[in-house]
């Protein structure tokens, strides 16, 4: 079993509607209910907060900052993490709108966000993400890389890498500059970039497709099959060196296309992820709602496990509104899944009832106009 990363203190101060609120965990599991607009997801929200990038809602700083607040937010976490007892604090000075949080790791400024995961994995499954698979590919993509990320931090670092990169290429085509010794230059970057980009995704598919097969005959969800395409497709096995000389020489020969574009017409950013129920032998696009969010959560509970086998620590999960719509049945099982999976899960609806199955193995909170207790 993987070593249980657990928030045991979670203070939020002007975070969206809460002014002040404070959370003592006692490392079970977390069950947060309450009315709609109580403030629940805003909790989640927090959570996902201490790991990089703009959280679960990608909501722009500013915006999180309780309305009519002084000050910025601020949100401060005790856990026993993956490198022992640690305390992180981040927020915003102002509500204006930034692009940078400030961050304390027990004490000491941080210098990126990826140092968060050093202490803690986090994943999350939300409503909004129930339209995954017939939504934007571009959805699809960040969901994707989310998954690498969580095991891969340098991902991130890469990825807004080869944003950069590319975004210097298109201003130079888009500016009528056609000099190669400028544009070989970025396109040798974005082509080592986004082969290692493609690569580090294929090789996740990889590790989550096999344990995605070892574990079918145990899941009370049905099994996903998980592609890549729209770059790359059927070349992963040759060697990476090759592969970057492609796709540098696929560049030079598109400057033109793409400078009629507007834009780079080939590379990792277009990339697809495409899944199919494995057992229906159908895209995932054109199964029911249930089966596409039965899908879903055994998408994310199978990289849970993952992320837990691979880094010896099993993430924390936030799971918004996980049990609406299943049957008590499967509530149960669901819920022996995730405590099984070895970590601690926070989760959400509107009915206590809902979570009794959990027995003694959760914690119970009420949330009600941005208050929250036991
Ligand atoms: N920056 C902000 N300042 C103050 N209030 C905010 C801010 N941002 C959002 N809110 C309010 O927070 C409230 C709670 O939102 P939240 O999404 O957490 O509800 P919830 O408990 O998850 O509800 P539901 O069950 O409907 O999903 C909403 O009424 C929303 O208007």
């Amino acid at each position: 079993m993987p070593h249980k990363v657990s928030l045991s203190r979670l203070k939020l101060t002007d975070f969206r509607n809460y002014a002040a609120a404070a959370l003592t965990l006692d490392g079970r599991h977390a069950v947060l209910t309450g009315d709609n607009g109580a403030g629940k997801t805003n909790l989640m929200e927090a959570v996902s907060l201490l790991s990089p990038g703009r959280g679960l809602r990608r909501a722009a700083y500013g915006d999180i900052t309780r309305v009519g607040a002084a000050g910025g937010f601020s949100i401060f976490a005790a856990l026993d993490g993956m490198e022992g007892d640690v305390e992180i604090g981040t927020g915003i000075e102002t509500s204006e709108e930034t692009t940078a949080r400030r961050l304390r790791i027990n004490g000491t400024t941080a210098k990126t966000a990826d140092e968060l995961t050093d202490h803690l994995r986090l994943l999350w499954l939300t409503p909004a993400m129930d339209g995954l698979f017939t939504g934007a590919s571009s959805d699809r993509r960040r969901f994707l890389d989310r998954l690498v990320l969580s095991l891969d931090p340098a991902h991130g670092r890469r990825a807004s890498d080869f944003e950069r990169a590319m975004r210097s290429r298109n201003k130079l085509l888009d500016e009528g500059r056609f000099d190669p010794s400028w544009h070989a230059g970025i396109e040798e970057q974005m082509a080592s970039l986004g082969i290692a980009m493609a690569l580090a995704r294929q090789e996740m598919l990889g590790l989550l497709t096999r344990l995605i097969e070892e574990s079918r005959e145990s899941s009370p969800f049905p099994s996903a099959s998980l592609q890549l395409s729209g770059f790359l497709d059927g070349q992963f096995s040759r060697p990476s060196v090759d592969l970057e000389d492609d796709y540098a020489a696929m560049l030079a020969e598109s400057r033109y296309r793409d400078a009629g574009a507007g834009r780079t017409l080939e590379g990792p950013h277009r990339a697809d992820l495409i899944v199919h129920h494995r057992e229906k032998a159908m895209e995932a696009e054109r199964c029911s709602t249930g089966e596409q969010k039965a899908l879903l959560v055994g998408l994310v509970l199978a990289h849970a496990r993952l992320v837990g086998n691979l880094t010896g620590h099993a993430p924390i999960l936030l799971l918004d509104e996980i049990a609406a719509h299943l049957d008590e049945g499967r509530r149960a099982a669901l819920f022996d899944l995730i405590d099984g999976l070895g970590g601690q899960a926070f989760m959400t609806g509107t009915d206590r009832a809902m979570f009794s199955a959990l027995g003694d193995r959760a914690q119970f909170f009420t949330v009600a106009d941005g208050r929250v207790f036991e």
